[in-house]
């Protein structure tokens, strides 16, 4: 369909699912390069990783990330793969497009999100992908609440995904064990498919904790059996999350005093052991909060002039105010 004809389309009617898919492609090996290179030819594999501008994703990655080392390590090697694969092409040398589905299992806020906007990126740069953008959901994006409702949504979601990735946060919500006629097995159904058929066009990333992603591949073989990669996020250490908070504060132009960096560490291990951390993301946040108090402070102290160094710096007691502490001191229940 041209754009003019869908200018005229007919309205849907409620419940009636939007345009198809794309057609179905098959997962057909790559057809050959027009002029195959002689087969005594050789090829210059660093000008040829230059050419695709993998590095720049792989930098960019490893400047954002702190540690991840083996998630890290296992994105060079897709990138490897997928470079060799281009260069094979150019000898004509044959072979099916790797399964690139994933699996990134881990608790809130250690990096998923962010690994997989990357990966959508060195896809694309790849040319495994054709736009490599993301399109971040969970089970309410894809499942409705009325019978009928649930095909209409995912395939629409789907269709935006399309040459990029599909990333389905918390994944197992999807499957609930317990009602059998929940609608989010038609969503797992319609994925299925797609994941088969249409793996050319579109990447999908599975992401939860561990566990719970563990029973959902139980329940559903058929997915865990398309899902070629699985990256582990563990948790951050203390000494990661104030590397994390380090690289944050430099990116935003801000830094600790020497006190306040001993506070931020206290507040951290409190943190930490406390309901709902979210690693990386509650460093952020604690940061977002303390640039508040920051400048809370500095505009209160007004019988003193403010200098560049006190626009960048936290002190003890941006952090000290946090409900962390108090809460803390009294033993009262943790808040969000
Ligand atoms: N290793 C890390 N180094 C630096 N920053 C990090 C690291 N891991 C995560 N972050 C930052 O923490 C924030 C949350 O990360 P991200 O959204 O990728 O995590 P997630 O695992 O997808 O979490 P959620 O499931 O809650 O969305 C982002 O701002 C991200 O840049």
């Amino acid at each position: 369909m041209n754009g003019t004809q869908r200018g005229f389309a007919m309205p849907r009617r409620p419940g009636e699912p939007p345009d198809e898919l794309p057609p179905e492609k098959p997962n057909e090996p790559e057809k050959p390069a027009e002029t195959p290179l002689p087969p005594d030819a050789t090829v210059d594999l660093a000008a040829a990783r230059r050419e695709s501008n993998i590095d720049e994703v792989l930098d960019t990655l490893d400047a954002e990330l702190v540690g991840l080392a083996p998630v890290k390590a296992r994105i060079r090697e897709i990138a490897s793969l997928l470079l060799i694969d281009r260069v094979r092409r150019r000898f004509g040398l044959t072979a099916t497009r790797p399964n690139l589905h994933m699996c990134f299992t881990g608790s809130p806020g250690t990096g998923k999100t962010t690994v997989a906007l990357r990966m959508a990126e060195l896809l694309h740069r790849l040319g495994y992908l054709d736009r490599g953008h993301l399109v971040a959901t969970t089970r309410d994006d894809l499942v409705g609440q009325y019978i009928g409702h649930t095909a209409p949504k995912t395939k629409e979601v789907l269709k935006r995904a399309m040459g990029g990735v599909l990333f389905i946060d918390e994944a197992y919500y999807l499957y609930r064990a317990e009602n059998e006629r929940d609608y989010g097995q038609e969503a797992i159904e319609i994925l299925l498919q797609v994941m088969e058929n249409q793996r050319d066009d579109l990447v999908v990333v599975l992401a939860g904790y561990p566990d719970r992603m563990a029973d959902f591949f139980h329940s559903n073989p058929g997915m865990s059996s398309r899902i070629a990669h699985h990256l582990d996020f563990p948790d951050y250490a203390p000494d990661e999350l104030m590397a994390i908070a380090h690289r944050m504060l430099e990116r935003e132009n801000y830094r600790f005093s020497a006190e306040s960096e001993a506070t931020f560490r206290e507040y951290l291990e409190i943190r930490m052991r406390r309901p709902l951390f979210a690693n990386a993301r509650s460093v952020r946040n604690a940061l977002e909060r303390a640039r508040l108090r920051q400048a809370g402070r500095l505009v209160a102290a007004t019988a003193r002039a403010c200098g560049k160094r006190d626009l960048m710096t936290f002190e003890p007691e941006d952090f000290l105010a946090s409900r962390v502490f108090s809460e803390h001191r009294t033993g009262e229940p943790a808040t969000p």
